[in-house]
This record gives C-alpha cells, sequence and structure tokens, in this order.
C-alpha cells in the first residue's frame, strides 16, 4: 500500500543543514494501523508528511498503491493525494464555520458534487456518532468532539489512508479512549490504513498492529505489536513490550 525506500530529508536552518529523515526504509500494507515512536524530535512528524509528499523528499522514492509520487506531475500528485487524509494533535478546525461546513470544506475543494454532498457529511459525522452536533460551532464542543469533527473531515473524501499526527496528544486519558476507538472502527469497519504518530505508548498498545521506532532521523527498529518472539532493541520497544520499567528517560514518553 505504502513504501517508502531510502527516503531522506534535510531543512536548511539558520545554524546549519538539519537531516530530519536519514534513509528511511517503510513498507505499510493494506487496513494497517502503522505507528511510529519516537523521542521528540526524532523525525517522526517528517517522516509522516513524506507519505503524501507534503515534505518532499531529497532522496528515496514514496510509493501510494505502486505509484511513485515522487515522479508524479504537480496535477497528478494532487489527485493521489486525495487517497490520504491527516488528523493533526489541535484538530485545525475552522472556528467560524459549524461542524457540517467543516466537513464540507474538503468536499467543496475536491469538487465533489454538490447534490451529493449533504449525505457524505451526514454519513461521516454519523460514523463519528456526531449528528446531534452538526450546526454547533467548533468552540462550543468538547476536545474530544473537535477531533472527531476533524476524523470525520478526513474521511470526506474517502481516503484509504488516514495519517494521524498525535491525535489524542492534545486531549485528557477518557477522550483519548474514545478517540482510539473510533480510529479502531474506522480501520475494522472501512478497511482505511491508518498511520499514527505518538510518543504514547498506551496509544500504541491500544491500537497498532506494527510499529517503527526513530531515533535522530534514523529507523532503528520495527515489529509487530503480536510477535511474541521478537526481541526489542530500544529503550522504547523494552518498555513498549514490558521488558523495562518504564524509564522516563525524557518527559516525551508516556507510558
Ligand atoms: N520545516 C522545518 N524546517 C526546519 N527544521 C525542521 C522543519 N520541520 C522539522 N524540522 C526539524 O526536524 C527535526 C525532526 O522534526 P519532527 O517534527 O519530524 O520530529 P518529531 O519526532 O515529530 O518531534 P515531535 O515529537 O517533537 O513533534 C527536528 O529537529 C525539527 O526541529
Amino acid at each position: 500500500m505504502i513504501v517508502l525506500n531510502d527516503v531522506s530529508k534535510t531543512f536548511d536552518t539558520p545554524s546549519g543543514p538539519l537531516q530530519a529523515i536519514v534513509s528511511a526504509s517503510l513498507e505499510i500494507e493494506k487496513s494497517d494501523i502503522y505507528g511510529i515512536i519516537g523521542f521528540s524530535g526524532a523525525g517522526k512528524s517528517t517522516l509522516l508528511r513524506t507519505i503524501n509528499l507534503l515534505e518532499k523528499p531529497d532522496k528515496g522514492t514514496v510509493l501510494l498503491e505502486g505509484d511513485d509520487l515522487t515522479q508524479l506531475p504537480r496535477q497528478q500528485l494532487l489527485k493521489k493525494r486525495m487517497k490520504t487524509a491527516m488528523v493533526f494533535q489541535h484538530f485545525n478546525l475552522l472556528t467560524n464555520r459549524t461542524v457540517f461546513n467543516n466537513v464540507s470544506l474538503p468536499l467543496e475543494i475536491s469538487g465533489y458534487p454538490k447534490k451529493q454532498r449533504k449525505e457524505r457529511i451526514l454519513e461521516c459525522l454519523e460514523i463519528v456518532d456526531l449528528l446531534d452536533k452538526v450546526n454547533e460551532y467548533p468552540t462550543k464542543l468538547s476536545g474530544g468532539q473537535k477531533q472527531r469533527v476533524a476524523i470525520a473531515r478526513a474521511l470526506a473524501n474517502n481516503p484509504k489512508v488516514l495519517l494521524c499526527d498525535e491525535p489524542t496528544s492534545a486531549v485528557d486519558p477518557q477522550t483519548k479512549e474514545s478517540i482510539l476507538y473510533y480510529l479502531k472502527q474506522i480501520n475494522e469497519k472501512l478497511g482505511i490504513t491508518i498511520v499514527i504518530v505518538t510518543h504514547e505508548m498506551n496509544v500504541v498498545k491500544s491500537i497498532c498492529h506494527k510499529v517503527a521506532v526513530m531515533e535522530k532521523g534514523t529507523i532503528v527498529e520495527k515489529f509487530h505489536m503480536n510477535d511474541k518472539s521478537y526481541k526489542p532493541l530500544t529503550n522504547i520497544s523494552k518498555i513498549l513490550l514490558g521488558e523495562s520499567n518504564p524509564v522516563i528517560e525524557s518527559e516525551v514518553v508516556y507510558v
């Protein structure tokens, strides 16, 4: 479904070039829930953003359903990018639009037939159980409800992949569980592939099938969560798989 092959990305910064991704290779299969974990600054978000080429790699290839996105002309890339959708930590809803009109936005941008928009918007809001909030404005919603609207908006154009960047980091533990529940449902019922960047071990334990661990721009480890014979290499994976006590080596790893 998604194949990153030897992807590298360097940013120009005032203090010189910063290599955010170093020769990363990753294979994500259809219907996977794939976690990308690591300490702050490891390159997780940048790697996630290369999957739909929001971040263009300097080197390497990014295949989405067999098409190399790095080689596609702009128009074809924009079309192909619609197969992916993003969910962010801080929801990124438009406060001057109602819930209904927030979910409508990607449909307006993609030119989804006007007559069918309402039906599609309501379908998406039903998936996240928010039909009773269609006419509310985001400021009236809780954090969890805002994130569910963001998930409904992400689903609007029928993506095959959801790219989630710390989707539960800005909400309380109970709300976190609810958001993970909806992501799981979306994966199981709609077969949507989910790639999730997180620093929360509980998120990984709760929904991920597979995991990649990043350190300083490099993918240092990949494994299946249910592989009982797997011997973890890094502190993070040792904690994740219960082979080590949760040494809070950094404030950015929560168990
Ligand atoms: N647009 C940019 N310009 C310059 N440097 C950047 C840019 N985006 C990211 N970086 C740098 O690249 C490195 C990796 O950043 P990235 O956000 O991918 O890490 P991360 O693992 O997601 O961290 P966090 O968990 O803190 O969000 C960091 O040093 C960051 O400062």
